[in-house]
């Protein structure tokens, strides 16, 4: 079971997406329990302020650290472990599937989405346990991180994924890329699809697609393949890929 309390000022972005299918099944599974914070409830002044101008000077305002400092007393002091907090941030890790596995052993997790031009810095040196970054491109807040971290996460918790599949072998996951898929119809615009997969013989079509996933994951991610674990058989492969694609 993962708590995640999630710190924004937009909390109802949230709603739809975790109302969808996989998460809201685990919700009422009990397998994770999301709390939605909004840190504007924490500003104790008239206009509920939780942005102010940066010193320095310079473009767009910064998160004040009140509000903050507040909502993560608060949830400190009610969680029944010590949060494992989280910023969401461009100055973090990338995130990757290794992550997302460490994370789903944690019982608490806060995870703060930062809005406007940033956050004070005094939050980061005192709040914060780590950093994460979903990529490097410009977002407009942490809202969208934070639900591409708590998907993830939840799929790695056993049970989530219905009980037949556990975190090892999360039918996408193995470290490398997807091989091709097909379904009905057998030919469209004259297009087929691959014999092999017509077969029947199931030895035969697991090579097929473990090959093609080794083909895909060497053209299109060799960074992917240098993490994945591979077998002999997996090596015997590449040789074959390595001569049919004339590498
Ligand atoms: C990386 C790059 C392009 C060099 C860069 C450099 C400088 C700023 C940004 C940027 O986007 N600032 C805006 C901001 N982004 C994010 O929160 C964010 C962005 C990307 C991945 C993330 N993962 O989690 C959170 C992420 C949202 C508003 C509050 C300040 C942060 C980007």
């Amino acid at each position: 079971m993962v708590t995640f309390h999630i710190l924004s000022i937009f909390p109802e972005m949230f709603v739809g997406v975790f109302q969808e299918s996989i998460l809201k099944r685990a919700q009422e599974k009990g397998l994770i329990k999301i709390n939605l914070v909004n840190i504007r409830n924490y500003a104790t002044d008239k206009h509920r302020t939780t942005d102010d101008y940066p010193y320095g000077g310079g473009p767009g305002m910064i998160m004040k650290v009140e509000p903050i400092f507040r909502a993560f007393y608060d949830i400190t002091a009610k969680a029944k472990t010590k949060p494992h907090r989280i910023f969401m941030s461009p100055q973090g890790k990338t995130f990757n599937q290794k992550k997302a596995i460490e994370l789903a052993e944690k019982k608490e997790i806060i995870i703060l989405c930062g809005r406007y031009e940033g956050i004070d810095e005094r939050i980061r040196e005192e709040l914060i346990d780590e950093e994460i970054s979903i990529g490097d491109y410009v977002l407009t807040g942490g809202e969208l991180p934070a639900m591409v971290v708590v998907d993830a996460v939840s799929r790695m918790i056993p049970g989530v994924l219905g009980d037949e599949s556990s975190k090892e072998d999360d039918s996408f996951y193995c470290g490398l890329l997807g091989y091709p898929q097909y379904t009905r119809p057998r030919e469209f615009q004259g297009k087929k699809v691959p014999d092999v997969l017509l077969t029947g013989n199931h030895a035969l079509i697991e090579r097929w697609r473990r090959k093609e996933a080794l083909r895909r994951t060497l053209l299109r991610r060799p960074d992917l393949l240098v993490e994945a674990d591979l077998t002999e058989e997996d090596y015997k492969l590449l040789e074959e890929i390595y001569n049919e694609e004339g590498i």
